[in-house]
């Protein structure tokens, strides 16, 4: 279970992305983050596991609370955080399988160093997860020649082969078309379904969310003032996120909105990686 409390974040710059931000995620939940550009949402996530140092608060990840880890600790506690990104993140110039091994490294930017070094166990793995997201037989492609929706599909599966705890999920959709952001928003509820664990979504798109999310949360200049199912998200509630429009007095059941911020195997020198 994920559960973050007063979480803040002040950038040098002086921008208060996040004013005390509170949320549990649990279970396998789909939860989606909504609101508008610069409310918070990828600073949310990144603040979580720690690609940004949050200045407040507390985010703690079955118990462990993360914002006070550093070095090895923190590299474990990230291994149990499958981060998926908008871009991708992908290594362009590896392969499909090298890119998904990586996922057993927490964090792409290490690759270089433990390149070659995987588990047998590992390889048979990767093999696995790529036929659940889909890419059976492009193991040996490289990552610049997929589409979009292949390499969102590359980054689900790196993710998942760490056998993470959660999944935190960046704006998964908004570099593809209709129909690959459905696909990537099936595969992102079905994995929580099936490997039981909570998944949190930032996302744009409000339809996406509304189709998809157990729960909905909604951010506006960095704060929480929406919170509840997708049905509960009404067009005062649509306002109060994305106009900052005051709640009506006697405008109904608004009670979930919020309206203050809540205090191993070997590659072959091309990059070729093959079974046993
Ligand atoms: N590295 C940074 N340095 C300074 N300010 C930043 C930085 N990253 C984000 N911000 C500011 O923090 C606020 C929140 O940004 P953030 O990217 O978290 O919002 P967002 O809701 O994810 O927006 P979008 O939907 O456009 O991605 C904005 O005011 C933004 O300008």
């Amino acid at each position: 279970m994920l559960s973050v409390t007063d979480l803040q974040k002040t950038y040098p710059s002086g921008d208060e992305a996040l004013k005390g931000v509170s949320l549990d995620v649990t279970g396998s939940e789909t939860v989606a983050m909504i609101g508008p550009s610069g409310a918070g949402k990828s600073t949310f996530i990144r603040c979580v596991n720690r690609l940004t140092e949050p200045t407040g608060g507390s985010v703690e990840l079955d118990g462990l609370e993360l914002t006070t880890l550093s070095g090895k600790k923190l590299r474990n506690a990230r291994r149990d955080i499958g981060m998926i990104f908008q871009e991708y993140n992908l290594i362009e110039r590896l392969t499909v399988m090298e890119n998904v091994l990586s996922g057993r490294l927490g964090y792409v930017n290490t690759w270089d160093a433990f390149r070659r070094k995987f588990a047998g166990d590992d390889i048979e793995r990767a093999y696995e997860v790529l036929d659940r997201v889909g890419l059976e037989g492009h193991e040996n492609n490289r990552a610049d020649e997929l589409s979009g929706g292949q390499r969102q599909r590359v980054g689900i599966a790196r993710a998942i082969l760490q056998r993470p705890k959660i999944l935190l999920v960046d704006e998964p959709t908004s570099s593809l078309d209709p129909e690959s952001s459905r696909a990537v928003m099936d595969l992102l509820t079905e994995i929580a379904d099936e490997d039981d664990i909570p998944v949190l979504i930032n996302i744009h798109e409000v339809d996406l969310a509304e189709e998809y999310a157990d729960r909905i949360v909604g951010l506006r200049d960095g704060q929480k003032v929406f919170e509840g199912t997708p049905a509960d998200l009404d067009e005062t509630a649509r306002g109060q996120i994305y106009r900052g429009e005051e709640i009506p007095e006697g405008a109904g059941p608004t009670g979930k909105v919020v309206a203050e911020a809540e205090a191993g195997g070997a590659a072959t020198e091309e990059g070729e990686i093959r079974r046993g």
